[in-house]
C-alpha cells in the first residue's frame, strides 16, 4: 500500500511542523533477558548504526522547522502508517487493558512473542523512574529520568529520548545521553494546565515517536503525567483504542492529578487533525527527483539544440567536404 493511500485510509492530512535533533553514542548494559533480546532483536536491527553514530542532541520549538531535520524523519512512514492501521484493526475491540493496544510494528505481539505486559514483567522493577510504562515494546514512558535511573534505562538500549520539557537537565543527563549514544529530542513547551500542545507539535512529537527507526525510544515530561499522557492518548487513538480505555490510560497515570483540559484534548483529538503526518516527509524526496529529471532533460534539451544549430550552420560548401 502507498504511503498516500495509508495516509487517506487512516484519515490523516499534511501540514509541516519541526524541530531539530540530537544523536549521541550509546553503550547497550542490557539487564533483559536473553529470550527479550531475541524478541526485541527487531527493534536494535540499527544497533551498529547506533553504535557508530554521533551524539547529537536537538531542540523543537513549537515555531520551528521539519525541513530543519530531514535525517530525523527519514524512516519509512509507509510501514509505520500501515501498522498503526493494523493495529487498528486489530484492537478497536480490545478489552485486555489498554497497555496492549498498540502492537509494535513487527506485529511480535501476534508471533506469541513477548507482550508489553511481559516485557514489564521482565524489566527490573528497581531504578526505574516514577511513572514508567511501556506504551508498547519499544516505546516507553515515564517522568524527568534521574541520576539514580540511568542505570535501568540503560537496559531498554535506548535510541531516542523524546523530552517534552525544556529545563534544566538533572546532573549528568547530557553526559548519560552522549555515553549512550541516544538521539535526544528536545520539545520547548509549555505545562498543559498552560497551553493545550499545539497540533504542529503533537505532530512533530508524533513523527519522531511512530518512527521505528527511532525505537527503542523513551517519551517523558516532568512527571509523565499531563504532557506525556496527551501525547500517549493520541497515539492511542490513532491506533483506534476506544476513547474509554484512552482515558482510563491517561487517568492511571495522572492520578491524583488528573487535568480536565488533558481529558479533553484527548477526546477532541481527531486523526484529520494531524493530516498528511507524512508528507513532509515524502515531498522532498519527490520534489528532488523532479528537479533532477527537469536538470537532465535540460541538458540534453542544450545538446540537441546547439547540435541541431551546428548541423544547420554547416554551409553547402562544408557539407559537401564532409561527404568527400
Ligand atoms: O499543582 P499545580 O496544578 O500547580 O501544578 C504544578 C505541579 O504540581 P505540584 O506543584 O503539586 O508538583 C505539576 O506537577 P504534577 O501535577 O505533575 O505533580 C506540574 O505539572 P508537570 O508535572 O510539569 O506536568 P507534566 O510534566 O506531567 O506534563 C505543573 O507544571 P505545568 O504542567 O507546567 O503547569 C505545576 O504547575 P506550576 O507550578 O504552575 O508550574
Amino acid at each position: 500500500m502507498g504511503a498516500e493511500t495509508a495516509i487517506k485510509t487512516l484519515g490523516l492530512i499534511a501540514m509541516s511542523e519541526g524541530g531539530k535533533v540530537v544523536m549521541s553514542k550509546r553503550s547497550a548494559r542490557p539487564y533483559i533477558e536473553d529470550e527479550m533480546e531475541k524478541q526485541t532483536q527487531d527493534y536494535q536491527a540499527n544497533g551498529d548504526e547506533r553504535r557508530s553514530m554521533a551524539s547529537t542532541s536537538t531542540t523543537y520549538s513549537s515555531q520551528s522547522s521539519l525541513e530543519s531535520s530531514p535525517s530525523l524523519h527519514a524512516a519509512d512512514p509507509e510501514r509505520d502508517v500501515e501498522q498503526l492501521q493494523l493495529s487498528s484493526q486489530k484492537h478497536r475491540t480490545f478489552t485486555n487493558g489498554p497497555r496492549d493496544a498498540f502492537h509494535p510494528p513487527n506485529n511480535d505481539l501476534e508471533s506469541g512473542s513477548i507482550s508489553a505486559h511481559e516485557l514489564d514483567r521482565i524489566l527490573p522493577t528497581e531504578g526505574r523512574p516514577s511513572n514508567f510504562g511501556i506504551v508498547v515494546p519499544g516505546v516507553y514512558r515515564s517522568s524527568f529520568p534521574q541520576s539514580e535511573d540511568y542505570s535501568f534505562i540503560e537496559g531498554l538500549k535506548l535510541k531516542t529520548i523524546v523530552t517534552l520539557v525544556q529545563k534544566e537537565f538533572p546532573q549528568g543527563y547530557d553526559k548519560f545521553i552522549e555515553r549512550n549514544g541516544i538521539k535526544h529530542c528536545v520539545f520547548d513547551m509549555k505545562g498543559t494546565k498552560k497551553q493545550a500542545i499545539p497540533i504542529a507539535t503533537m505532530k512533530s512529537i508524533l513523527r519522531l515517536v511512530l518512527d521505528r527507526k527511532n525505537h527503542p525510544l523513551l517519551i517523558h515530561c516532568n512527571h509523565g503525567k499531563h504532557r506525556t499522557g496527551c501525547v500517549v492518548g493520541v497515539v492511542r487513538k490513532l491506533s483506534g483504542w476506544e476513547l474509554g480505555n484512552v482515558l482510563s490510560e491517561y487517568k492511571k497515570y495522572a492520578e491524583p492529578k488528573v487535568r480536565d483540559c488533558d481529558v479533553n484534548y484527548i477526546t477532541g483529538f481527531e486523526p484529520a487533525d494531524i493530516s498528511n503526518l507524512f508528507r513532509e516527509v515524502t515531498l522532498p524526496f519527490r520534489t528532488r527527483n523532479f528537479v533532477r529529471a527537469t536538470f537532465f532533460a535540460f541538458i540534453i534539451t542544450v545538446i540537441w539544440l546547439f547540435s541541431g544549430t551546428k548541423l544547420i550552420s554547416t554551409t553547402p560548401r562544408q557539407a559537401k567536404a564532409l561527404e568527400e
